[in-house]
């Protein structure tokens, strides 16, 4: 068989299924052997590929998160895009396939798929369904609501909020789900010249200083930066509400020490009547270039697998990341998925809300360097040593520098 290797940044649960999964793939056929290699986070991931591509000791296949999606994708002859090598190995390959959410956010500007979809997610709110009850409230649809009942969830005894990732939740899909521009350049797909981010911006400047009084009045729970300290408090039952990913959902149930539900992210009625929908979170992966002819056969071999409704299905199923094709969508919701299992379904939901303009994500270079930034500053805004608006101001100066120094290194 020839051997391809797969990197990718998950761990928990999530990893788990990552070996379950190219182990299917490994009995289904005999021409090739896939082997799939953790290498910690996403930033692990992106960072390991990128540089074992400049010493010519890269992957076949290499996992990128949304937030790297612009340094892969404008990586001058790193990846071969995952629509042609599909094609030319002769696999029929339809774009209408795959969930709309889906279509643009790993494409080029024609469309074509340069990324292949793996890993999507949407950040949604899960309950603890003991904690609503005790306090006697029903889950908040927007947050003026939850001003209303974070009080007596914290009379109950509960951590009213707590969130996994501030950048992704509450910063790129809180421009997304209240349909604000969140960087220039139209969310910079356009062009990478002169792309400025719009961190600013009074609404979102509103929501830091919402979470700040929420946190020193006690009805919002921040542990730093790392996902998983976050998610913890709510797996052990002191929390009420957690924003998490859909992606948490299958680790969740293993995790979580008392009954759980979701729904959908709320969203200020100040800003927007109704909320419209997020954009895709997790990750795609990349056929690295540079690899012998048939090693790329069997990358594309293991990306048509990955698209059978079975296969998909399998994943959506053990981990929470929504089905990305129509028809595993439909065959989990004619089998009774749904019905058994609610919560499963409220991620491809969100998705599937109503769109505007500025809801389908963005494409900014070194993003996870401006990620990093906002990390810094908003442990800082907790800790008390800055505002929410000058710690936007700190950012959008740091972030616009790094942007501008990607559009050279871009060319
Ligand atoms: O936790 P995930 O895999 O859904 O990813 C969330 C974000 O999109 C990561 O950038």
């Amino acid at each position: 068989a020839t051997n391809i290797t797969w990197w990718h940044g998950m761990g928990g649960r999530n990893g788990e299924v990552i070996n379950e999964v190219a182990q299917k793939f490994n009995e289904a056929q005999s021409e090739c052997a896939l082997t799939p290699v953790s290498k910690g986070s996403y930033e692990e991931a992106l960072s390991a590929g990128i540089a074992a591509f400049r010493s010519g000791e890269q992957p076949n296949i290499l996992q990128v998160f949304d937030a790297g999606a612009a340094t892969i994708i404008n990586a001058k002859g790193a990846v071969i895009p995952a629509e042609d090598l599909i094609k030319q190995a002769g696999y029929d390959f339809n774009r209408e396939d795959f969930i709309e959410g889906v279509r643009y956010f790993y494409a080029d500007s024609d469309g074509k798929f340069v990324g292949m979809p793996f890993n999507s997610s949407a950040p949604i709110m899960y309950m603890n369904t003991d904690a609503l009850k005790k306090a006697g409230v029903e889950a908040p649809k927007t947050w003026e609501e939850f001003e209303a009942i974070a009080p007596k969830l914290k009379e109950a005894g509960y951590i009213p909020l707590v969130q996994t990732q501030l950048t992704w939740e509450f910063t790129e899909n809180f421009f997304s789900r209240h349909n604000l521009q969140f960087a220039s350049n139209n969310n910079g797909y356009d062009s990478v010249v002169d792309t400025k981010i719009n961190v600013t911006d009074p609404n979102h400047v509103m929501m830091y200083e919402k979470l700040k009084a929420w946190y020193d009045q006690g009805l919002f729970g921040y542990y730093g930066a790392g996902w998983n300290d976050n998610q913890k408090p709510f797996e052990e039952g002191k929390v009420a509400l957690w924003i998490g990913s859909s992606g948490s959902f299958g680790g969740l149930q293993k995790t979580a020490t008392m009954p759980f539900s979701a729904t959908f992210l709320p969203y200020w009625k100040s800003i927007i009547p109704e909320g419209v929908h997020t954009f895709i979170g997790g990750a795609s992966l990349f056929a690295m270039a540079g690899k012998p002819e048939a090693e790329n056969k069997c990358v594309a071999s293991f990306f048509h697998f990955l698209t059978s409704a079975e296969i998909q299905k399998f994943y959506h199923q053990s981990t929470g990341y929504v089905a990305i094709t129509k028809a595993a969508y439909e065959l989990a919701k004619k089998e009774g998925y749904y019905n058994e299992k609610p919560a499963a379904e409220v991620g491809i939901q969100q998705l599937s809300l109503p769109g505007a303009e500025w809801d389908k994500g963005y494409r900014l270079g070194f993003y996870p360097q401006i990620r990093s930034v906002m990390e810094r500053e908003y442990n800082r805004i907790f800790s008390g040593e800055t505002t929410p608006k000058d710690a936007m101001e700190t950012i959008k100066k740091e972030a616009d520098e790094l942007l501008a120094r990607f559009a050279k290194t871009a060319g």
